[in-house]
């Protein structure tokens, strides 16, 4: 069997050129246009796949799940910063197994609702520090996604921004996407391990000074919130949260390496979950001041479902359809990690006719699926009318659901979903409930158009634009501030 299509390499170097675009899911998505549904390039002899399919998709990365689940081993993300016990480095195997085991038991459906108390308060608290300062809506967001995770994850309450876990969370979330894993995370020691060797007094030698540096930080930031839960549970003053409820389960305390995987499996929730939710919040807000129609339906429908005497509560979401189009729609629209993270291929495989190399990476090309023309029509626009009605074939209706894609694939696939599911829904019901998204306007009243650009490889996070985020009325800002006492 031959090589999937693909354009054309240089000789040695093979796609380098290829790969430089910043928003490198456009070409590859001219690629999946012009080659079909699997394309294959090198570089430097290492084989990068896209799928471009949702079949080819279920096929490869949920079906043959066994092969395709791995994660290429990097050496100085990995090895040297210690980062290879992060759920989402780790590579294929017991490890990798039992980690997402716990996250399942902490995050499967029928444990979600034990968090939406918590949910809501944050949400709040979001909303309260917005409105004194909606400029800085990116920094709000940031420290929204950071609270949550830390109080779903460790019980643990930020009571301000300048909060010593919040910061150390924030430094090595940081350094992890802009400079241990920048880039697409590859060093030249990745190519070259023996450079790990090297001594440090050598010149070039200076990613290993750092290395070291990075890895300490990596490591208080994965010890210091876990000692938090467990001294806080032997004073017997804590709260319920992901580590307390797995330190109190008898069952998974007696397997193998628990704390080990407690600890990084915590730990990496944290990670994984600011960049992604800086992304869809961002792209709702672009969505919203470009789309300004949806966003008055959507509030049309909140004040005659809710009224303007309280905010939307989880009990209201099944009376709320357009809301729950405009999510998906903002998933769809947005395509947050438009390749996915990359999946590494464990053995040689054949695939209709074609062969793709043991070791290559596998790339799920979900902005190619997200934007195809038969399955979502009209699809650069923002329409979350798509999702109102049913198409009449009930397979073809599932399939749609963006959900089924931006979350990843297969064994990998986003443990975070269901919390997701829940935690971006009352976000963005919240805020629409509440605020009025606008572009902005200058001194003379002339519309600001905002300026959108992504710098980030694999998320696909709008830099912050300049937007209009005020209360609709005197009475949302009232709901807003009374909510520091929800549920009095
Ligand atoms: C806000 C929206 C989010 C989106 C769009 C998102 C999307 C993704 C995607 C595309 C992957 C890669 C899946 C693959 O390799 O096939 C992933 C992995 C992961 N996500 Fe999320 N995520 C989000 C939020 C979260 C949250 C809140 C958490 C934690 C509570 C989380 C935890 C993880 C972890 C631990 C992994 C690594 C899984 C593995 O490699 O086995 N994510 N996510």
């Amino acid at each position: 069997a031959s090589l999937p299509p693909g354009p054309k390499p240089l000789p040695l170097l093979g796609n380098v050129l290829d790969l430089t675009a910043k928003e490198l899911w456009l070409p590859a998505s001219k690629w999946a246009k012009q080659y079909g549904e699997v394309v294959y390039m090198h570089v430097l002899g290492i084989g990068l796949v896209f799928i471009n399919s949702p079949e080819a998709a279920s096929d490869l990365l949920d079906k043959r799940g066994s092969i395709y689940s791995d994660k290429p081993s990097l050496v100085m993300s990995g090895e040297l910063c210690g980062c290879k016990n992060m759920v989402a480095f780790t590579c294929y195997g017991d490890q990798s197994k039992r980690q997402r085991r716990l996250l399942h038991k902490a995050f499967g459906v029928p444990v979600i609702p034990s968090y939406h108390p918590l949910l809501q308060t944050e949400t709040h608290s979001f909303l309260r520090r917005l409105i004194a300062n909606p400029a800085d809506y990116q920094k709000h967001v940031r420290r929204y996604a950071g609270g949550l995770t830390l109080s779903v994850v460790y019980g643990y309450e930020v009571k301000s921004n300048d909060d010593q876990f919040l910061e150390l969370a924030d430094e090595c979330v940081g350094l992890l996407s802009n400079r241990i894993a920048s880039g697409g995370g590859i060093w030249p020691v990745d190519v070259f391990p023996f450079l790990q060797h090297i001594p440090l007094w050598m010149p070039g030698s200076g990613f290993l000074k750092n290395a070291k540096i990075w890895k300490k930080k990596m490591e208080e930031f994965v010890d210091l919130p876990y000692e938090y839960v467990v001294n806080s549970m032997k004073s017997g003053n804590y709260k319920k949260s992901f580590c307390s409820n797995l330190l109190e389960d008898e069952s998974v305390r007696a397997v193998e390496n628990f704390e080990f995987d407690l600890k990084w499996s915590a730990n990496s929730m944290y990670s994984a979950s600011i960049d992604t939710t800086l992304t869809v919040v961002g792209q709702f807000i672009l969505a919203m001041i470009q789309y300004p129609e949806a966003q008055k339906k959507a509030q049309a429908e909140l004040d005659a479902v809710i009224g303007s005497d309280r905010l939307p509560t989880f009990a209201d979401r099944p009376s709320l359809p357009y809301i729950e189009a405009i999510f998906k729609e903002t998933l769809r629209w947005g395509v947050p990690v438009p390749l996915n993270l990359p999946h590494r291929l464990m053995e040689d495989d054949v695939y209709k006719g074609m062969h793709i190399p043991k070791g290559s990476l596998v790339f799920g090309n979900i902005w190619a699926m997200l934007r195809n023309e038969t399955m979502y029509p009209d699809p650069d626009n923002f329409l979350p009318e798509r999702f109102m009605e049913s198409t009449g074939d009930p397979i073809l209706d599932k399939r749609r659901n963006p959900k089924n894609y931006v979350f990843g694939f297969g064994r990998r696939q986003c443990p975070g979903l269901n919390l997701v599911d829940s935690s971006v829904w009352l976000l963005m019901a919240s805020m629409l409930a509440t605020l009025d998204i606008s572009k902005a306007r200058d001194d003379y009243g002339n519309v600001v158009e905002p300026e959108v650009v992504y710098e980030n490889p694999i998320f696909r996070i709008p830099n912050p634009f300049k937007c209009d985020l005020r209360p609709r009325s005197q009475k949302s800002i009232a709901l807003i501030q009374q909510s520091e006492f929800p549920f009095a």
